[in-house]
């Protein structure tokens, strides 16, 4: 992937997105291809190394004890450190930076396991933001969040993206792709299925073949629109 590009990786339900993004981490052992990072092969790397490298949002986090937001948070810092307890001031306050950017500062002092599925993923991000590595990867960040924090998490990706920062996220939202993404790589049984601009790419023909003839494409000046099929129809969209 290119420095500073937000790239969507996108597929139906079980296709491997997941499965991929734990190879690439090394959290499963892969028998062929390869992944490099910053022109190393991961399977050389230590584990501290790739942490100082990539940050992680997984899909699901079940949490074993009940931390503090702000110490979940705080723990992105932990591949720059010398373990948890040599977090300083400086470390703190970027942990507070990523809370208040995401707007869950509130949250600082509640306990991460009593919070809702949404603003788990919001602390997630936050701990991704506050580790502050060169990629960062993220399994369907916004999947629990309402609308007005999806939007926030696309632009703080953007705007992360516009700083440097190479973002891979996999989303089950062709909109969000179309508005947000610089790229987007498409799976289909086991293999890519096409990857490109999403202005380009996303089209009828791409969406039939992932979900079998149910969406339409639109298009209103520079904008692309995806609908459910019946939805198209009511609009005054032109379609593809
Ligand atoms: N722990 C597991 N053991 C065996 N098979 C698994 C396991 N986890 C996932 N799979 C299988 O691997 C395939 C890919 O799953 P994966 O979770 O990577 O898909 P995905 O594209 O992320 O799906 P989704 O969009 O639903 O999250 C699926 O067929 C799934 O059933």
């Amino acid at each position: 992937m290119p420095e500073g590009e937000l790239c969507a990786l996108f597929g139906p339900n079980g296709c491997g997105k997941t499965t991929l993004f734990k190879c690439c981490l090394r959290f499963l052992a892969f028998h062929q291809g390869s992944v490099v990072l910053n022109r190393r092969d991961v399977k050389s790397l230590r584990v501290e190394e790739i942490a100082r490298q990539v940050a992680y949002v997984p899909q699901q986090h079940r949490p074993p004890f009940p931390f503090l937001v702000k110490e979940v948070v705080l723990m992105g810092r932990t591949p720059h450190l010398n373990g948890i307890f040599g977090a300083g001031a400086m470390d703190k306050q970027k942990a507070f930076d990523a809370l208040r950017r995401l707007a869950i500062d509130h949250l600082a002092d509640r306990p991460y396991n009593q919070l809702s599925n949404g603003q788990r993923q919001l602390v997630l991000i936050a701990r991704a933001m506050a580790q502050e590595t060169c990629l960062v990867v993220l399994d369907e960040p916004t999947s629990a969040l309402d609308f007005n924090n999806q939007i926030r998490i696309w632009q703080v990706m953007r705007e992360m993206a516009e700083r440097g920062t190479t973002i891979l996220a996999c989303t089950h939202d062709p909109n969000h792709v179309a508005w947000f993404c610089d790229r987007m790589v498409v799976i289909q049984n086991g293999r890519i299925a096409a990857q490109g601009d999403p202005m380009e790419i996303l089209n009828h023909r791409l969406l039939d073949t992932i979900y079998g003839g149910s969406c339409s494409v639109g298009q209103t000046g520079e904008l692309k629109l995806v609908l459910p099929r019946e939805v198209a129809r009511r609009s005054a969209l032109d379609l593809e």
